[in-house]
């Protein structure tokens, strides 16, 4: 595989600015039939997003999806946004009672708007299988799959009905997977979500690896419509998890949903635990990642996200760890 890279290997090139001020570029973006403030999800782990956290970002206009690790609450939960007529949003996996669990939706007549099919390896059968049983039975519901790293996979899932895929294996701050497998997307995660995306028909979703803001944007550039974020929407107020005080700070918790701290047992761990300093409100976050996408609207010499996907841009070096350290 020739011309790889990862996001702190590429700079974007600026084009002529045409706005006055930055408050003029709309980092809005349409996703799934839907309009939401920012092309950025928070990744749906159980230390990222819980209900509340989930309600107050689609009351305010932000795409969310909701993670499946209580599997108990989620019909009620899906029930409750439905009451408020808030946007729905859920994951699910591939096991038995997954499926069990989409019949159920159909039965209650509550087809939520958006449904993740949420696994480690996602170019697999049982994805395909999930992919056509929620559209067998939920057909209004849109669908996003993954996680998957080539072009190959992306196009299988789109063929089985996706509406969306959702690109990376192992490049996520918490994820292990690159070094205990070999395999992923880790250290050139840009250039697979390049490569996904040119072989795509339908919106690809970038997951995993994002550590600041113009990660974002660069995303954009190389083809994703969205953009899932873990390590930096970790640590907030509202983030669900434990907190802990350490010589006069704050810190929180920040798993992976294949860690030992989600599973509950070590066995087939793919993922590790971080203390994650206290960062304030996610507001504060969303607003300075709006702000920080309208300075890169403007940078590419336009006044709408789509300005981005057209800039040059240069390869300046290649890291494989992205910034990670092994535990
Ligand atoms: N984006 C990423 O790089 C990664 C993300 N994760 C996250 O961790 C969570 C747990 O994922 P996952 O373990 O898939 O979920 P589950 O534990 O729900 O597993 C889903 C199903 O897929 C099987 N499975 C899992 N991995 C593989 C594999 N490599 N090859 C064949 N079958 C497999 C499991 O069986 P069995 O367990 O018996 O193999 C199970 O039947 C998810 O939220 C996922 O997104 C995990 C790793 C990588
Ligand atoms: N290999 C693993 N990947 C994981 C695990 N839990 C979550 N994830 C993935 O990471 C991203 C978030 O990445 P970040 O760099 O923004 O922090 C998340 O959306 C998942 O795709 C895991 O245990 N192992």
């Amino acid at each position: 595989m020739e011309n790889v890279f990862d996001y702190e290997d590429v700079q974007l090139i600026p084009a002529k600015c045409i706005v006055n001020s930055r408050s003029e570029c709309d980092s809005s973006v349409e996703f799934g039939g839907h309009h939401f403030k920012l092309p950025v999800v928070p990744a749906n782990m159980q230390t990222i997003i819980d209900e509340k956290v989930a309600t107050y970002l689609a009351e305010n206009g932000y795409f969310y999806i909701m993670h499946r690790f209580e599997p108990e609450r989620r019909m009620q939960f899906v029930k409750d946004m439905q009451e408020r007529l808030l946007i729905t949003s859920i994951s699910v996996g591939v096991k038995p009672e997954e499926y069990e669990f989409i019949k159920q939706l159909a039965d209650g007549n509550l087809t939520p708007d958006f449904i993740t099919i949420d696994i480690a390896h996602g170019h697999a059968d049982s994805v395909v299988g999930m992919i056509k049983h929620i559209k067998q039975h939920l057909p209004g519901a849109f669908v996003i799959a993954g996680n998957v790293g080539t072009p190959e996979a992306v196009r299988e899932l789109e063929n089985a009905g996706a509406d969306a895929t959702k690109v990376g294996i192992g490049p996520g701050k918490v994820c292990i997977t690159k070094i205990k497998t070999g395999f992923g997307t880790g250290g050139w995660q840009l250039a697979a979500i390049r490569l996904c995306a040119k072989a795509a028909s339908k919106p690809v979703i970038a997951d995993g690896g994002i550590r600041t803001h113009g990660d974002i944007a660069k995303s954009i550039r190389f083809g994703a419509s969205m953009v899932m974020i873990g390590s930096l929407f970790a640590g907030h107020e509202e983030s669900p998890g434990e907190t802990v005080e350490k010589d006069g700070k704050l810190y929180k918790e920040y798993f992976g949903s294949a860690s030992e701290f989600q599973k509950g047992e070590k066995k087939n761990v793919e993922g590790k635990k971080e203390w994650v300093e206290h960062r304030g409100y996610l507001q504060d976050t969303l607003t300075e990642m709006e702000q920080d996408l309208q300075s890169a609207i403007s940078y590419a010499g336009g006044t709408k996200l789509d300005a981005i996907r057209h800039v040059d841009y240069v390869i300046v070096k290649n890291s494989i760890f992205n910034g990670d350290k092994v535990y």
